[in-house]
């Protein structure tokens, strides 16, 4: 078991803090290859501790070795790769038009490091939320200081040690612990804080930014609805869904969280869902629990939660379609489906972040959109459909973080799209360019001649020439 808390006393954060100020202000200069540099051998580390990284994710809640290499290391190695590849061209100033009024000037943006930031990772895919942003951190050319989460103790020890293995703390520090070492941070003003986590938690961490007008970029979670139109092919749709919200145990931000089915498809529906979990958990008949490729819940707190949901929900009406069989001493909860949801049930007014998933039916496309429309913004929306005009009604009105059109959760793995949540599920982008525009102050620079100046007929003092050469720009610009 690793030793935790080990380095999170706050004169050990102030230090840290202090002495990456002098390194910010270094690397505030660093060139592209100065960062590729860095990000190569976070990368090189990476490739040599795949072992020790699926060790941790073992340790941690039985994550299956194929979804750690899935889902944990690739995200993050191809994150490398993609900004090792783009970094000079997104670090180049960029060259804007000039306006009319404005001729004889030019204007471009400079990308300049934020300077030193914060990150605050979640426990649910621990390596990949913790290392992801660090990489567009470093490609921005920040400083960081890191606090992986206390519940997935094996990963956060392992970050830890490759840290201190490739930087210097007035460079990279990683410190361990819970609410109260993320507590002693949030005193720091940081020039940045990206957060991936709840969003009772980012509200907390967004009133501690204001104190020092430090900027957020909040990765948070929410209800991610599955919108399945009638036109959808149901068989593509069922095995989708039921990847996306089985894998990693059901604990993943963008899970499908709640599906809208057309009532007369439901029970199609539920017989192919169940065809796809017995073929991807029970291929043998053996049951479920005996799976290797099924993870645990991460704790027996949330295993209670999630316990107490279901319990509620089949207390309230619900009806148990698949599933529902717990171990608590391994904190196992089988992949459960039910149906005949009601709005007063918790499992439907709470994020899951768990095995179960509620179906719901609807009628016709509105009731669908209206009951999207009622729930806080989510930060993924599913749709399954082959209407083109119904795919663009849900596009156009509904709003979230992304949508994604007969599939989910894939999103997340490409590198050109702005990742994150809307509202309650999130503020500012993740994710190649839009991470490193997160960690960036896009600073605009306009050139002048000298001797020239737009504005030399504009002077006072103010007379009738003045006031009508404004009401032309006005007018014309
Ligand atoms: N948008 C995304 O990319 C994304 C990804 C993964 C998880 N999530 C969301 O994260 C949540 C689950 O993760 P979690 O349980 O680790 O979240 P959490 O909000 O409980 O914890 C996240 C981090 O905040 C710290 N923290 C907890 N309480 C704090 C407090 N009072 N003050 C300061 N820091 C505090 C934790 O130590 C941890 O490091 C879910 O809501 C999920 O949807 C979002």
């Amino acid at each position: 078991m690793p030793h935790f808390p080990i380095n999170s006393n706050s004169s050990l954060i102030t230090n840290a803090f202090e002495s990456q100020l002098k390194t910010s202000l270094h690397w505030r200069k660093s060139t592209a290859e100065e960062r590729i540099a860095r990000l190569k051998k976070i990368g090189a580390w990476i490739k040599d501790h795949q072992k020790e990284i699926r060790k941790a994710l073992w340790q941690d809640f039985k994550k299956p070795e194929a979804e750690v290499d899935l889902s944990e290391i690739f995200p993050v190695t191809s994150e490398i790769n993609h900004a090792v590849k783009n970094l000079q061209s997104w670090m180049k100033a960029k060259s804007v038009s000039t306006p009319l009024p404005m001729i004889g000037t030019t204007g471009k943006i400079h990308y300049e490091p934020k300077g030193r930031v914060l990150i605050l990772a979640p426990w649910n895919f621990p390596f990949n939320l913790t290392v992801g942003p660090l990489i567009s951190a470093i490609a921005a050319g920040c400083t960081a200081i890191i606090k992986p989460s206390e519940m997935s103790l094996h990963t956060s020890a392992l970050i830890s040690d490759m840290i201190k293995e490739l930087f210097d703390p007035s460079e990279v520090a990683v410190f361990l612990g819970d609410v109260e070492v993320a507590s002693n941070l949030l005193e720091l003003p940081f020039d940045h804080i990206f957060f991936t986590g709840s969003p009772a938690v980012g509200k907390i961490v967004m009133k501690a930014a204001s104190a020092h007008l430090t900027s957020v970029t909040l990765e948070l979670g929410g209800k991610s609805p599955v919108i399945v139109d009638h036109s959808a092919d149901l068989d593509d749709a069922a095995a989708k869904i039921i990847w996306s919200k089985f894998v990693n145990c059901g604990q993943t931000c963008i899970a499908p969280d709640y599906l809208l089915v057309p009532e007369d498809k439901l029970e199609e529906f539920l017989m192919r869902a169940k065809v796809y979990l017995q073929k991807f958990y029970d291929p043998a008949f053996k049951g479920i629990e005996k799976s290797p490729d099924y993870a645990r819940i991460i704790n027996s707190k949330h295993h209670k939660r999630l316990n107490s949901y279901l319990t509620e929900a089949l207390e309230k009406g619900a009806k148990l379609e698949f599933g529902g069989n717990t171990n608590e001493s391994t904190c196992y909860l089988e992949p459960t489906l039910i149906s005949n949801i009601s709005e007063d049930m918790t499992i439907f007014q709470e994020e899951i972040f768990g095995p179960i998933l509620p179906i719901l039916t609807y009628r016709n496309l509105n009731e669908a959109i209206e009951l999207v429309n009622s729930k806080p913004k989510p930060l993924a929306l599913y749709f399954f459909g082959n209407n083109s005009t119904h795919s663009k009604k849900v596009l156009t009105e509904t709003s979230s973080g992304n949508m994604v059109v007969n599939d989910c959760v894939l999103h997340f793995l490409h590198n050109d799209l702005p990742f994150g949540g809307v509202n309650n599920s999130g503020i500012g982008k993740a994710h190649g360019y839009y991470g490193f525009l997160a960690f960036s102050n896009e600073k605009g620079i306009l050139k002048q001649r000298v001797g020239y100046n737009n504005v030399t007929l504009l002077r006072p003092p103010y007379g009738m020439k003045t006031k009508q050469i404004i009401a032309s720009l006005i007018k014309w610009f």
